[in-house]
């Protein structure tokens, strides 16, 4: 389980992103992040392993309080919130095995990752990863050879190996076409299910949410303004949430035409950026 109390961040420009939001996701349960741009969605993300410090509130994670940890606590505990990014943050001149394996760097340590020098038991969990998210007939290709949809699981592969309790998911089919996207996002849910897992899954996408997600939470201006099921996103709750739009032609976007082909190419406008990558270094960096 995870909670978040009295959660809040205010920047030093003077943003108050986050006011005071409560949460508690079960094992288990995915919840589908909603909200306008500058709602505080990245940066509610971003609390719950500390890339961004809270400014008051608590984060607990299974009984641990994730907020009072020392750095060195704190590297522990994000082995067990495994993330997933827009942009993939991959790297691109190793291999799918490499990239998914560098989710061990927690475990095994920096020099022993350089080295590649991971236990066998590592290796074969890599395997059997690859095997769920599809991927297993390519695992000596490099990372710059696949496209966004492939990167994306290979992404899911890496959180996954870390053996994570909670997965933090930033805008995971931003950069996919709306069919991967979709495959994407059933993927997330399954495995969610699969691994018990409290996900938190910031998506732009209000249909895809709807589509894949068993409760959504709506943000605006740093406040929850809506918790519930996706059928209670109503025209009129949309427009609480986002502000006046045309709503019911986005509700009669989820349409369920999709397939099981889980190879298909996404479209690939991938820009690895600093930030990013950053974050990824930071999330798995060994004690
Ligand atoms: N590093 C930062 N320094 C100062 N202000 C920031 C920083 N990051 C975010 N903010 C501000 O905090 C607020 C919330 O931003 P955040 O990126 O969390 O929103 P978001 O809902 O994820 O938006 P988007 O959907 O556009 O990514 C915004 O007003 C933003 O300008």
């Amino acid at each position: 389980m995870l909670q978040l109390q009295n959660l809040g961040k205010s920047y030093k420009t003077g943003d108050d992103a986050l006011k005071g939001v409560n949460l508690e996701i079960p094992d288990g349960q995915i919840v589908g992040l909603i909200g306008p741009s500058g709602a505080g969605k990245s940066t509610l993300i971003r609390c719950v392993n500390r890339l961004v410090e809270p400014t008051t509130g608590k984060v607990i994670l299974n009984d641990v309080d994730v907020t009072t940890l020392s750095a060195g606590g704190l590297r522990k505990e994000r082995r067990k919130m495994g993330m997933i990014f827009q942009e993939y943050a991959l790297v691109d001149r190793l291999t799918i095995m490499e990239n998914v394996l560098s989710g061990r760097l927690g475990y095994v340590g920096f020099w022993k990752s350089f080295l590649r020098k991971y236990p066998q038991s590592d290796v074969d969990e890599a395997f059997r990863l690859l095997e769920r998210v599809g991927l297993d007939h390519m695992v000596d290709k490099r990372a710059d050879e696949l496209s966004g949809g492939q990167k994306q699981r290979v992404g899911i592969a890496r959180a996954l190996i870390q053996d994570p309790e909670v997965l933090l998911i930033d805008e995971p089919t931003a950069s996919l076409d709306p069919k991967t996207s979709r495959q994407i996002m059933r993927l997330i849910a399954e495995l969610c299910k699969e691994r018990n897992l409290s996900t938190i899954v910031n998506i732009h996408d209000v249909a895809l949410a709807q589509m894949y997600v068993e409760r959504i939470v709506g943000l605006q201006l740093g406040e929850i303004v809506f918790d519930g099921p996706p059928e209670g996103l109503t025209p009129d709750v949309l427009t609480q949430i986002y502000g006046e739009e045309d709503w019911e032609a986005t509700i009669d976007e989820v349409s369920d035409d999709i397939d099981d082909d889980i190879n298909e190419d996404g479209i690939d406008s991938a820009k690895n950026t600093d930030k990013v990558a950053k974050d990824i270094t930071e999330a798995v960096s060994a004690p």
